[in-house]
């Protein structure tokens, strides 16, 4: 594959070199525990090269991860990629890779809920004081860095309320303080945006979502620029993390057609959102796209495209109208995750008790659309008649 491929050429061509495919187009399930040698030279070989696509030993990987890795090492634009048996599985590891005792970390407010969990009951016990910040923050972000502020962690967008934050001043001002920067990039997957080139060094998806695209594989991601990829591959390894060969197989399957199904959900989702946004009860809509998202203009610059996931806020509402609203659809599901094929509904209540750093004004309740790739008509058919049992 030629750096100079256009992305749906990179999709199709990214991983399947013969040295793992063998001959064939997908690369084939390799599961392994051990690995057996001829002779002592050929131990030694495989022990020096364990680190660099060697088959060594089960849990380093073998070629079905190999190809997958350098899939999305090429598709994120980073050196090195590290698999997890899930996209909180990444965030975890990747934090546990480069924080110690002592150490202070900067949080997104707007992070999803297991992560903020992850910070104040594990990382908290570990001695690693976290401070959460406003998404906005910009240049203020210089106020609350500190000697010892070591980790600089972003979610751009937030997965429930949308913001998309400025990942190039803030990795600028992080990297001013020797700080390493992380971004959970699971809504832009690996396609719609360059975190590198924002100055991001560690990269980390939900696999689960976008990637794996069926809605039937846990599984995360964390890519690493040359700064980073050693310790991040070497403390991965150390933690023991390892993901079955059929789930990456599916993943690796998933991936390739990732261009067309994001182009889809972004269309069906840009259609439904238009139309959200002309409905009296809608306040506003918060996807990315519009101008009524917070950071709308970051998305102008640094996105490439959307894609299913985005949120509307109505201008009223309680728990029973709400859930008039989302229950009984035809087609949008009640169900956490996103990514896959199928459109799903949550109404988010609570969303202040998931915020310390900013206020949500929880007088006017928030509802998160995933679009899928079912018709748009049937989708609006299905909200119309949500509003319906709303108002
Ligand atoms: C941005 C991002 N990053 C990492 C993960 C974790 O991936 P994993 O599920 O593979 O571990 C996810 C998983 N996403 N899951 C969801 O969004 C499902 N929703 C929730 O979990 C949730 C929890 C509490 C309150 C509200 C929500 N919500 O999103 O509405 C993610 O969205």
């Amino acid at each position: 594959m030629s750096k100079n491929d256009k992305l749906a050429t990179q999709i199709v061509s990214v991983g399947r070199e013969k040295k793992f495919t063998k001959g064939i187009i997908n690369p084939p399930v390799f599961r392994a525990s051990t690995v057996v040698f001829d002779t002592m030279d050929e131990m030694r070989f495989a022990i020096k090269n364990k680190t660099n696509g060697e088959m060594f030993y089960g849990r380093r990987g073998t070629p079905t991860h190999f190809s997958f890795q350098q899939a999305i090492s090429e598709l994120e634009g980073g050196v090195g990629t590290a698999l997890y048996p899930s996209g909180a599985g990444a965030i975890s590891s990747a934090l546990l890779s480069f924080l110690k005792s002592g150490d202070h970390l900067l949080m997104v407010d707007t992070a999803y809920e297991p992560t903020r969990d992850l910070c104040n009951k594990m990382l908290a016990g570990f001695g690693i004081e976290t401070t959460y910040y406003d998404p906005m923050i910009g240049e203020g972000i210089r106020e609350l860095i500190r000697p010892n502020t070591k980790v600089l962690f972003l979610e751009s967008p937030g997965s429930i309320t949308m913001e998309v934050q400025d990942v190039p001043t803030l990795s600028r001002i992080a990297h001013e303080h020797d700080m390493i920067v992380m971004l959970d990039n699971t809504w832009a997957s690996p396609i719609n945006s360059r975190p590198f080139d924002m100055g991001v060094d560690v990269s980390i998806q939900a696999a689960t979502k976008y990637i794996v695209g069926h809605s039937d594989v846990m599984m995360g991601t964390a890519t690493a620029n040359e700064k980073c990829w050693d310790q991040l591959r070497e403390n991965s390894y150390l933690m023991g993390q390892t993901t079955s060969p059929d789930d990456v197989y599916l993943a690796a399957r998933g991936l390739r057609t990732l261009g067309v199904r994001m182009a889809q959900h972004n269309k069906n989702a840009l259609n439904v959102a238009n139309w959200l946004a002309s409905r009296p009860e809608v306040d506003h809509v918060r996807h990315p796209a519009f101008e009524t998202c917070p950071g709308h203009e970051f998305f102008k610059r640094d996105f490439s495209s959307g894609n299913g996931l985005f949120s509307f806020v109505l201008k009223q509402g309680d728990l029973a109208s709400v859930t008039a609203f989302v229950e009984n659809m035809a087609h949008f599901k009640m169900g956490f995750s996103w990514g896959g094929f199928e459109s799903l509904i949550l109404g988010v209540f609570g969303i202040n008790n998931i915020r310390t750093a900013t206020q949500w004004d929880s007088s006017k309740p928030l509802i998160r659309l995933h679009i899928g790739l079912e018709d748009t008509d049937d989708l609006i058919a299905d909200l119309e008649a949500a509003f319906e049992r709303y108002n």
